[in-house]
């Protein structure tokens, strides 16, 4: 349990940490690509500015030796020494500038007239006679549809000797120029074939000083004319359509071609471009280069404009740049893990504790709850604050009738001054056991309970909450009354028996003697009982027995004491009566029991008559017995007379 709840918290956990941290880190990366690409931004500006200044550079060298006295004197008068002056200009060139593959002048026709090679390092004159027509070559006749000012620049390709690439490759670019005699006149074409190798080198030497970034130059077509990987140079003259830009980075592509210059976010990496156009040199930088009059080109030449240099910085490379990459953020993240797997131990481990807590705290609150006993607190002065289920239950209040109130707004009026004896008492022993009250319930009913109550004691040692368990011992107090009643109930006619009748009337006679208050005590015995259970059985006899004195009951009041005094002998003591009044009493019970037809199981009706005999308190009376005494005394009189009757005691 514990497993899958660190397991839980530390998704949890990581996706808010990631919530968190991730747009920081985020803000964070593009800082760092950014900075790396300002520096970027440096080298494509001056990557641009060089290959448009070599090209320039190119293209003025041409102009000059167009301008050349030696040419313009050579092609005035084709003399073998104006050729030798000339051709060896050429020589000094090439093997000055290392750049020119071939210095060439053409005849208006087409065929070379004098070719200097660059072999080896230097200038190599070819000879007269292994001088070629060039008269279809495209270069000579784009430059002899020029005007006179006008300047061819080729495609930038790869050098084709005999129909064959030349290898190793030599990136070419062929500059031509009508050359004009000292009349005006057209007189040839002048040509260079330059050698790129050393622009691109320089290019490519330029963009591989950083790690991490790659440079390319890249033709309008989207063919590479410098990578960082040569395999992908010059796809459009090798015949390799799949090298290019556009299939290396199909997503890159579109932007970088439509838009002059900018930055491009692939899941790749970042591409930052700039055009340039190598003929266009009024847009170049001025200061960097500064020209008295720009060239003019032919149409076919402008087939140049708008390469692409592309700085390519891939997301590997800038993300190696980030702290996460560097061993102290390595090392941040460790720790962060660490601390976040931690965290969710730590709060998986609380959580497991809070949950057996709780769980204990249940198994403990249902046990104070449905304990088969009642529970209950109450405050210093005998308010609830705490009551179990239990308890409710049996008083049917629900808890927030009770929680707040004083105990004995629970409790019938008889033990409300118990109670508060009872809470004095625990404030001085701190205990009470097993002490009975009798609780009152919500719908009307009560309780008896038996609680035995612990005080507990505040820091300064005062009562503070007294804590109580009670029992209902209703069933305990029915059954002792149960028993009680059948200790003193005469089981066949329901009223008292001789012993309990002497209970009471003592109190009674006590109570008199103290007060001087009356007492009588009447006696009456069944006459002739002997016959009726002779003549009709026993069990007639006992209900001749059990309807007399149930009607006697009903000439009694309630505080009158009746009793069966043995057999069919019975007693009755009433309170504050006089003779007279005993003796109506009596009159009135001889004449009820006279009335009174008892039906028989043949359908015969029986009657009865009683003797009584009564007295009533003298001071000479000291014992309850003396009056009994007295009483039976009188019905042995009434029962010699005839029966039937009542006699008073006399002492004559
Ligand atoms: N059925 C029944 N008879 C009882 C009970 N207790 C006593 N007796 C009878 O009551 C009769 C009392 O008889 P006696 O003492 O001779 O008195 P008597 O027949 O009433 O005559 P006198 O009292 O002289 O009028 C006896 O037969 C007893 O058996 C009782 O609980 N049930």
């Amino acid at each position: 349990m514990i497993f899958k709840r660190f397991f839980v918290l530390l998704f949890l956990f990581s996706i808010a940490f990631l919530a968190i941290s991730y747009p920081i880190y985020s803000q964070y990366y593009h800082g760092v690509q950014n900075e790396i690409l300002a520096t970027e931004e440096i080298s494509v500006v001056a990557a641009k500015q060089k290959v448009q200044k070599e090209i320039y550079e190119q293209i003025h060298l041409l102009a000059a030796l167009k301008s050349s006295v030696l040419l313009t004197k050579f092609v005035t008068n084709r003399t073998q020494e104006n050729r030798e002056s000339l051709e060896s200009s050429f020589i000094n060139i090439s093997t000055n500038f290392h750049r020119f593959d071939q210095i060439r002048l053409l005849s208006n026709e087409g065929f070379e007239l004098i070719r200097v090679n660059f072999e080896k390092g230097q200038g190599v004159a070819v000879p007269l006679a292994d001088l070629q027509d060039k008269s279809q070559r495209y270069y000579f006749n784009e430059t002899n549809r020029l005007s006179d000012h006008q300047v061819y620049v080729s495609q930038l390709d790869l050098n084709i000797e005999q129909g064959q690439i030349e290898q190793p490759h030599k990136p070419m670019l062929r500059i031509a120029t009508p050359v004009i005699d000292s009349k005006g006149n057209r007189a040839g074409v002048l040509v260079v074939n330059y050698l790129a190798k050393g622009m691109l080198d320089n290019f490519r030497y330029q963009m591989s000083q950083r790690v991490g970034q790659q440079g390319m130059l890249i033709d309008p077509d989207g063919y590479w004319l410098s990578n960082h990987q040569r395999i992908n140079e010059w796809g459009a003259d090798l015949g390799r359509p799949e090298h290019t830009f556009s299939r290396l980075y199909p997503e890159a592509w579109p932007k970088i071609s439509s838009s002059a210059s900018g930055t491009v976010f692939t899941g790749q990496g970042v591409f930052r471009f700039e055009s340039i156009e190598p003929l266009d040199f009024a847009k170049s930088e001025h200061g960097h280069f500064k020209a008295d009059h720009y060239p003019l080109f032919s149409p076919s030449s402008l087939s140049n404009s708008d390469w692409k240099i592309v700085v390519y910085i891939p997301n590997d490379y800038i993300k190696s740049q980030s702290i996460l990459y560097q061993p102290l953020g390595q090392l941040f993240f460790v720790l962060i893990t660490l601390f976040v797997a931690g965290l969710a131990a730590l709060v998986a481990i609380l959580l497991t504790q809070q949950q057996a807590r709780l769980i204990k705290q249940k198994e403990l609150d249902d046990l104070y709850n449905h304990a088969p006993c009642g529970y209950h607190s109450l405050d210093k002065n005998g308010f609830f604050v705490r009551i179990n289920q239990t308890e409710l239950d049996w008083l049917g209040y629900s808890r927030d009738e009770v929680i707040g109130r004083s105990f004995v707004d629970f409790l019938k009026n008889e033990s409300k001054g118990r109670f508060y004896e009872l809470f004095d008492e625990l404030k001085v022993k701190r205990k009470i056991e097993n002490e009975v009250l009798e609780m009152q319930c919500k719908d009307g009913s009560s309780f008896h309970a038996s609680s035995s109550v612990r005080s507990l004691q505040s820091e300064r040692d005062n009562f503070a909450v007294a804590r109580a368990s009670v029992f209902d011992i209703s069933d305990r107090i029915k059954l002792e009354k149960k028993l009680e009643t059948l200790a003193n109930i005469d089981p066949l006619t329901n009223v008292s028996n001789r012993r309990h009748f002497y209970e009471q009337a003592n109190t009674e006679f006590k109570r008199a003697k103290c007060s001087d208050g009356k007492v009588s005590i009447i006696m009456f015995d069944i006459d002739y009982f002997k016959k009726v259970n002779d003549n009709y059985g026993h069990d007639v006899g006992d209900t001749v027995l059990k309807l007399l004195t149930n009607e006697v009951g009903k000439c009694l009041r309630d505080i009158d004491l009746f009793a069966r005094f043995g057999g069919e002998e019975f007693i009755i003591l009433l309170t504050e009566q006089s003779d007279d009044e005993t003796a109506r009493v009596a009159e009135r019970i001889r004449n009820t029991v006279e009335r009174l037809d008892i039906e028989t199981p043949l359908g015969k009706t029986l009657n009865v008559t009683v003797s009584l005999g009564f007295t009533t308190l003298t001071p000479q009376d000291k014992e309850l017995d003396s009056l009994i005494k007295k009483s039976d005394i009188a019905l042995y009189q009434a029962k010699a007379q005839g029966r039937n009757r009542l006699i008073q005691y006399s002492d004559d």
